[in-house]
């Protein structure tokens, strides 16, 4: 099973929004960035502000695409389609009560997040 996944690398200075996955989830524990599946018949970008307003409760008023990522987790198989997101209205928060933080780009190494998403926070911190 392939599933198409829209994240959003919420941006402001140089820090990013990321949330904690709740425990019970695929790959549950670790830190994501707020994104989620793509509906049938629906675009990645239109997933991505439904995701975003949905998990977070901003409005995406601009974005641009970052990288796409393929993996294989053995038990479930992903492409996540990563998309900076350089504007928004609303202030982000964890609309499901999940744990969210405003992390400096240079700290984003310290926290662990789903091995999909290495070379994500290595061209985050590279950059
Ligand atoms: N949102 C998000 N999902 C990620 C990231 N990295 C990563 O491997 N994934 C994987 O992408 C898949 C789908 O994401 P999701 O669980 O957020 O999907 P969703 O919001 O539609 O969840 P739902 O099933 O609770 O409705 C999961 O298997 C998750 O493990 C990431 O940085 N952000
Ligand atoms: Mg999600």
């Amino acid at each position: 099973m392939l599933v198409k996944v829209a994240v959003g690398l919420i941006m402001r200075n140089d820090q990013v929004f990321i949330a904690l996955r709740d425990s019970t989830k695929h790959q549950g524990g670790l830190w994501e960035f707020p994104g989620g599946k793509v509906e049938s018949g629906e675009s990645v970008e239109l997933a991505l502000s439904r995701e975003l307003e949905e998990e977070c409760g901003i409005q995406v008023s601009a974005c641009e695409h970052f990288e796409t990522i393929a993996h294989d987790y053995g038990d479930k198989q992903v492409e996540l389609v990563f998309y900076k997101v350089t504007e928004f209205s609303g202030e982000p928060h964890g609309k499901e009560n999940q744990e969210v933080r405003w992390v400096s780009l240079s700290q984003l190494h310290e926290f662990a997040f789903p091995e999909a998403n290495v070379p994500i926070v290595e061209a985050l911190t590279s950059k």
